[in-house]
């Protein structure tokens, strides 16, 4: 039981007796205030601001039993001032008082949800502040940039002063245009890792698109008859391949045709193909022709199927599998190892990997990139654009700039002295 706030450790110390070192674990025994024991366990205390939430913090550890839980919840509430936290409350309060940052805050998030290892290394990377620093940095850049500019304009006549500032400085920022913008290009593959690769099986009907969704998951997800049209709604299975989260869709066989549910099922079908990462477009050899997906984001590898009944068409597939005899698949596995093998080519875990991250993130450059470009636009003017651009990637940590122009301004030069 994790408490927080100024009341924590008077409530503790009446529960367990005395209190113990402060970070150090000793052995009490928990009573009521009418002195019936509730439970004996380990009692650590945190006083601020060392500790998760920057407040006063006790953990009493106890048996997890629903009894000693509801006793233990029953006392606490009744002390003055003492309530259930509320979802994420201890993490909020970290946050309020400077311990995280949203990155982190957000990363913890993802921490708890991980199921796959890449999905846990991202998140670890994101609570520990890699990334936070990484923004920090840039806006530090930004605004020493932006305090060399405005010494500039207002101490153009001093000697204090050095000329051409301006010049060093726009090729930095160039230079760090070009770092956020290869950043931004990380985004794709840190959603990808945070929310699982989309792989999409499509292409016309009895091709095989849903045996093949069953054999991947082995067990009978999706109904397989020889009726063309039997798969309508959009179904998924969750696979982890080599660390990283895999989402696999099965969707309904592509056709023209007026029936009703069927033409919704291939109106889902493109749908989730159009937001795919990858699309196995899928057609039974030399039987039914390849959806060739053209205009598609996702990468589309053309598989033939049943090759345990037709000659296998080299050249005419990327790869050619049977969902019954097994043919083929550990290839079509590997298929999907190596793409995100060379998705993942060159780039640490230092990602953005939220929506969030990525709208925060190209607003910033598209305000750098105006700084840099608008030439022959004043100096005020381009520096308003490098205000913007730091109060882009302030919002993502949640720190946004306060007004420390002055100070950079003057410990970098020696101005009115
Ligand atoms: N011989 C052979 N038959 C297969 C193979 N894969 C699927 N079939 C058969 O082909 C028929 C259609 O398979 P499904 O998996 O339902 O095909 P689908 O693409 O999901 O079809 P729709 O959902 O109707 O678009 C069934 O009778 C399957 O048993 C295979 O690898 N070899
Ligand atoms: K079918
Ligand atoms: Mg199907």
């Amino acid at each position: 039981m994790r408490i927080s706030g100024p009341e924590a450790l008077v409530a503790t110390k009446t529960l367990v007796g005395s209190l113990p070192k402060p970070r150090q674990a000793a052995l009490k025994t928990i009573r009521t205030r009418n002195g019936l024991v509730v439970d004996r366990g380990l009692v650590l205390i945190f006083p601020a601001p060392a500790s998760f939430t920057g407040e006063d913090c006790a953990e009493i550890h106890i048996h997890g039993g629903k009894a000693v839980v509801a006793a233990l919840l029953k006392e606490l509430a009744s002390f003055q001032g003492c309530r259930m936290a509320e979802h994420g409350e201890f993490s909020r309060r970290a946050l309020e008082n400077g311990k995280m940052d949203l990155v982190e805050v957000e990363g913890l998030a993802d921490l708890i949800a991980a199921e796959t290892e890449m999905q846990r290394r991202l998140a670890v990377e994101h609570t520990a502040g890699g990334l936070s620093e990484l923004y920090e940095g840039w806006a530090d850049r930004l605004t020493r940039a932006r305090a060399l500019i405005e010494a500039e304009l207002d101490f153009a006549d001093e000697d204090d002063v050095p000329g051409s500032v301006s010049d060093m400085v726009w090729a930095d920022m160039a230079k760090l245009q070009s770092e956020l913008s290869d950043h931004l290009a990380g985004a794709d593959f840190g959603e990808i890792v945070r929310d699982g690769l989309k792989v999409v099986i499509a292409g016309a009907p009895n091709a095989g698109k849903s045996s093949l969704m069953n054999a991947l998951a082995r067990r009978e997800v999706a109904i397989v008859t020889d009726i063309a049209g039997t798969t309508r709604d959009v179904l998924h299975i969750d696979l982890n391949i080599e660390g990283y989260a895999v989402r696999l869709y099965d969707t309904a066989g592509l056709r023209d045709t007026d029936e009703v549910i069927e033409r919704e099922g291939i109106k889902r079908a493109l749908k989730t193909a159009a937001e795919a990462d990858i699309i196995l477009s899928l057609a039974e050899i030399g039987v039914t022709a390849q959806t060739d997906f053209a205009g598609f984001n996702g990468k589309v590898f053309r598989i033939g199927t049943k090759s345990d009944i037709h000659p296998i068409e080299a050249g005419s597939y990327d790869l050619c599998i049977s969902s019954t005899t097994g043919t083929g698949l550990t290839e079509l596995h590997q298929l999907l190892v190596n793409d995100l093998l060379m998705r993942s080519a060159a780039l640490s875990l230092a990602l953005p990997s939220r929506l969030r991250h990525r709208t925060l993130l190209a607003d910033s450059l598209e305000s750098l990139g105006c700084a840099v470009s608008s030439v022959s636009a004043g100096l005020d003017i381009r520096a308003e654009f490098l205000r913007q651009a730091a109060h882009s990637l302030g919002r993502i940590t949640g720190r946004v700039d306060v007004e420390d122009l002055l100070d950079v301004i003057f410990s970098e030069f020696c101005i009115g002295k």
